[in-house]
C-alpha cells in the first residue's frame, strides 16, 4: 500500500537526477520515462543505473518543446554521441513519435508524473497536464517549475483535475519549492508576516553541461531578456552573456512562483515576497549561502525575521530533486486519500 510508481517527463538535467534521487527514497520505483526523442516504460522498475549511464553523454536540452506557442526548433544545446538521442540511448527506450501520450495510455500503473519539462512556453505544463486529464489519468502530477503566472494557468484547471481525479502539485523544486515550504513553517512564530526574503546561490561548474535549459530560462530572469528572447539565443549568445558576467550572474526582483505560492497558502500578500540570487557556472562552491527570511509580528507584539539556511555543500540538482519526490509522496498519500485539485509547497505545510 506504501509502495508508489512514478515517471518523469524530460531526462535533462533534473529529469536524470530525480531518478537518481528516487533510489534513496523509500517505497518509490520510476517505471517511465521520456524526453522528446522517446520513451522508456518498465512496470518492475527502470535500471537506472543502466538508463543514466547510456544517456550520460546525450542529454537533450534542446530549446523546442512540443512546437506549440511558436517555440523555435534551434538545435542548440544537444549534448550528443553516437547515433540515437537523449533517452533513446538506454536500452531501456524506444524512439517515440509522441512519447508524453505513451506514458498517458499507461497512466493506470502509474501513481505519480513529474514534469520536468521546460519552461520557455508559459504555457506547456498545463497543456500537457490537459492531455493526462483528457486521456483519464488519475493520480498525482508534479512539477518544478519557477514562473508565477504558470501557477494561474494551473489554479484555472483546478475543476478539471477535482474532476478528474489528478492531484496536482506545483512549484515543488527548489526555489520556488523546498524554500518556500520553509518560509511557511518559518512563518508559523508570527499573526503578521511582512516580508519573506529568499536569496539563492548556485555553483554549477561541473553541473553546467547538463543544466543548460536551467542556465537559459535563468537569463530569460535580466532585465534586458525575457522568455521568447532567451528562447531564441544561440549557444555563443549564452556563453557572452556568462563570459560578460565573467561567469556569475546576479538576479533581483525575479518572477518566482514562491510569491503567489505563499499568498495562495494565506502566508502573506505576494507583493512581499522577494526572490533573488547569484549563479556562478566556473565554480562549484555557491557564491552566496542560500537564505531565507522571514519577518513579522508576533501574537505578544514582538517584531523578528526566522531565518533559514541551506549548508553551502549542497547541490542545487539536491536541493530540486530531494524536494520534489518529498512532496511527490506527499502528493500520493493526498490523492489516495481523494483530496484532489491544485496544491502549493506551502500548502502541505503547517496551516497559517
Ligand atoms: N524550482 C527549481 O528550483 C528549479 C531548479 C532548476 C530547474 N527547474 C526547472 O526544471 C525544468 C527542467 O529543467 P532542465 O534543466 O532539466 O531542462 P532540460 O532542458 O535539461 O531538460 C528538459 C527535458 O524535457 C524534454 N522535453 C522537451 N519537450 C518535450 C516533449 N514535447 N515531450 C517529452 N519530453 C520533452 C527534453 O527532451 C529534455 O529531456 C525547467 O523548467 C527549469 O526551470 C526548477
Amino acid at each position: 500500500m506504501n509502495e508508489m510508481t512514478f515517471a518523469v517527463l524530460g531526462t535533462g538535467g533534473i529529469g536524470r537526477r530525480a531518478l537518481e534521487v528516487s533510489q534513496h527514497k523509500d517505497a518509490l520505483t520510476p517505471v517511465a520515462a521520456c524526453d522528446r526523442h522517446g520513451v522508456a516504460v518498465d512496470f518492475d522498475g527502470l535500471d537506472v543505473d543502466e538508463l543514466l549511464a547510456a544517456t550520460e553523454g546525450n542529454i537533450d536540452n534542446e530549446v523546442a518543446t512540443d512546437g506549440g506557442t511558436g517555440a523555435t526548433a534551434a538545435e542548440s544545446g544537444v549534448k550528443q554521441h553516437g547515433e540515437r538521442k537523449g533517452v533513446v540511448a538506454s536500452s531501456q527506450a524506444r524512439p517515440s513519435e509522441d512519447p508524453i501520450q505513451e506514458i498517458i495510455d499507461r497512466g493506470d500503473g502509474i501513481d505519480a508524473v513529474l514534469l520536468a519539462l521546460p519552461n520557455y512556453e508559459h504555457d506547456f505544463i498545463p497543456r500537457t497536464a490537459d492531455r493526462f486529464a483528457e486521456g483519464g489519468y488519475e493520480g498525482v502530477m508534479i512539477d518544478v517549475l519557477k514562473r508565477s503566472r504558470v501557477i494561474d494557468m494551473l489554479d484555472d484547471r483546478s475543476d478539471q483535475f477535482e474532476e478528474a481525479g489528478i492531484t496536482f502539485i506545483c512549484g515543488a523544486g527548489a526555489t520556488p519549492g523546498l524554500l518556500t515550504g520553509a518560509a511557511a513553517l518559518a512563518a508559523q512564530s508570527f499573526v503578521e508576516v511582512t516580508a519573506v526574503d529568499i536569496w539563492w546561490g548556485v555553483g554549477l561548474k561541473s553541473g553546467y553541461e547538463d543544466n543548460r535549459g536551467t542556465v537559459r530560462e535563468d537569463i530569460a530572469h535580466l532585465p534586458e531578456y525575457d522568455i521568447e528572447t532567451a528562447r531564441d539565443l544561440s549557444e555563443a549568445e549564452i556563453e557572452a552573456i556568462l563570459d560578460d558576467h565573467d561567469g556569475v550572474i546576479e538576479f533581483e526582483d525575479m518572477e518566482h512562483a514562491d510569491d503567489v505560492l505563499l499568498e495562495r497558502a494565506g502566508i502573506c500578500d505576494a507583493e512581499d515576497v522577494e526572490v533573488g540570487g547569484v549563479l556562478d557556472v566556473r565554480n562549484d562552491e555557491k557564491p552566496t549561502t542560500t537564505t531565507v527570511r522571514v519577518t513579522g509580528r508576533t501574537f505578544d507584539g514582538e517584531t523578528a525575521t526566522n531565518t533559514f539556511q541551506l549548508g553551502d555543500e549542497t547541490s542545487m540538482e539536491a536541493n530540486v530533486n530531494g524536494p520534489a519526490l518529498g512532496y511527490l509522496k506527499a502528493g500520493v498519500r493526498r490523492n489516495r486519500a481523494g483530496e484532489y485539485g491544485v496544491f502549493g509547497p506551502a500548502e502541505l505545510m503547517p496551516g497559517f
